[in-house]
């Protein structure tokens, strides 16, 4: 028995070590006992997996080349590869692809995908449970079960103490429980969206958000007296960690779908919430949202292209103000896309109205969830093939090239800089990092 419990308290041990990223006591360790690499403890997490979890991506690349089996799966069927991906973890997922051999089904276009902020799935979506409305019940009424309230579509955050450690991010989405928000549950005029549930491997911790038109302070019981509705929605929506970043995307779009749209767009009639709020349905007897394709009835995404166009030189990059924006800063022209146009041609086109500027080949790079109040921004990077400007007063107040080391100054805000670029968290900031990296040989 004592053999077993040390033997126990050893493997304990190098998990422990591992999920801290202790790269000198896992390597001895396992120069001791090569077996402990595929040991697991608590829910069959190994020592790799706990490692991915955490992030530590030289302690995973050491744990691979001593020969761990990365195909092992925990109690909940996930891989150590399954896990870094939950996590965002990206570079580590690369690594665990491992071989390669399933990236390499793709032709390589030399983007990889770049996770952008108010991107993160930090929850499960679910959407099979949002037509339970069993489900939907018990798990409102769980005390487990978190809720986002706003007002006005300003989210409730908190900015107290008690809520900064670990994190680098001012502010905190206020994670209310049932008996804060019961009193507006009860309403029958308040929407309340079902967002997902908590990516983990016990319970489901599920996740609504609801929005207010009046203040909710009077009627309900906030105990956090730090707490507030983040006016907004720019620049402060970007003031939350990458977690609660990806939430807000999908709740405020989804709450800004329901605020305006409370009749049917098709016949001006009452319509009904359903499928845990990602659906109004016409009570209009007849109605034609309600025959064929319904898409009235679903939360809207428009498609919104974002591009940085090269200048035909290769070291210059065509960047734009608005008048709304703080003085001297510039960023990508953007516009939304149109109904029968595809995405290449909505950057050639946008940028010859905004810009006159005439643009060729076009390529994807990475996209961003803008929910302000519901875009897609598609990134792209183009090539023009005239430069002279011309630009389109009423959107853009002034267009100008770059160049490379220009935009490179006003990354790494130079005094020097000649602009300011736009937050880390824009796509647009991406989309000049990407080009000035793919062109680090001129
Ligand atoms: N994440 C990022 O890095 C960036 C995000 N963006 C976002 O991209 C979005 C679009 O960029 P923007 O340059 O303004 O777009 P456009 O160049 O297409 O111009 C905007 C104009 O288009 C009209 N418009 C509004 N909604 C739609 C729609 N659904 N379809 C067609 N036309 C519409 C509006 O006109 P009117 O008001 O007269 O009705 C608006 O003034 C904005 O929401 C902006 O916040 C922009 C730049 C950077
Ligand atoms: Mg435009
Ligand atoms: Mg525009
Ligand atoms: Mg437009
Ligand atoms: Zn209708």
């Amino acid at each position: 028995l004592s053999k077993s419990n040390t033997r126990h308290e050893m493997v304990e041990g190098f998990l422990d070590h591992a999920s801290r990223g202790d790269l000198v006591r896992v390597s001895d360790m396992i120069c001791y006992s090569s077996k402990l690499l595929n040991e697991s403890g608590k829910q069959g997490w190994t020592a790799l997996m706990l490692a991915a979890r955490n992030g530590h991506f030289d302690l995973v690349k050491a744990l691979l080349s001593k020969g761990c089996n990365k195909d092992l799966k925990n109690k909940s069927g996930q891989t150590a590869h399954d896990i870094a991906k939950f996590w965002g973890h990206k570079h580590i997922a690369d690594l665990l692809v491992g071989d390669g051999k399933i990236r390499d089904i793709l032709p390589s276009t030399g983007v990889t995908e770049h996770e952008n902020y108010f991107s993160r799935e930090y929850l499960s979506r679910m959407s099979d449970k949002r037509t339970d409305s069993g489900w939907l019940s018990a798990k409102q009424s769980s005390p487990e079960t978190v809720f986002l309230l706003f007002h006005n579509l300003d989210p409730l955050v908190t900015s107290g103490p008690e809520h900064m450690n670990n994190s680098q991010a001012k502010l905190k989405l206020c994670r209310l429980k049932r008996d804060s928000v019961g009193v507006l549950l009860k309403k029958s005029d308040i929407v309340v969206v079902f967002l997902g549930v908590e990516k983990q491997e016990y319970g489901l911790i599920a996740w609504f958000a609801l929005n207010v038109e009046e203040n909710p302070s009077e009627i309900l019981k906030i105990e956090d007296s730090h707490s507030f509705f983040l006016q907004g929605p720019m620049p402060t929506l970007l003031m939350l960690n990458e977690d609660e970043g990806g939430i807000i995307a999908q709740a405020r779009s989804v709450l800004a779908w329901h605020s305006r749209y409370s009749f049917c767009p098709t016949c001006g009639g009452k319509t009904k919430v359903a499928e845990g709020g990602y659906k109004r349905t016409c009570l209009t007897e007849g109605c034609k949202s309600l025959l064929g394709i319904h898409s009235t009835c679903y939360p809207r995404v428009d498609p919104v292209v974002i591009m940085l166009v090269i200048h035909p030189d290769g070291n210059q990059c065509l960047l734009g103000r608005k008048k709304t924006f703080p003085p001297g800063m510039f960023s990508c022209l953007a516009g939304f896309i149109e109904p029968g146009e595809t995405i290449e041609n909505a950057v050639r086109r946008e940028v010859m109205e905004e810009s006159g500027v005439t643009v060729g080949p076009v390529r994807y790079v990475s996209c961003q969830p803008w929910p302000m109040p519901s875009s897609l921004m598609i990134g792209c990077i183009s090539v023009a093939v005239s430069t002279d400007i011309k630009v389109d007063k009423d959107e853009i107040e002034e267009a100008r090239w770059f160049t490379r080391q220009q935009v490179i100054d006003a990354i790494v805000k130079s005094s020097k800089a000649v602009l300011t670029m736009p937050p880390r968290q824009a796509i647009a900031h991406y989309l000049v990092k990407h080009w000035t990296c793919l062109n680090s040989n001129l």
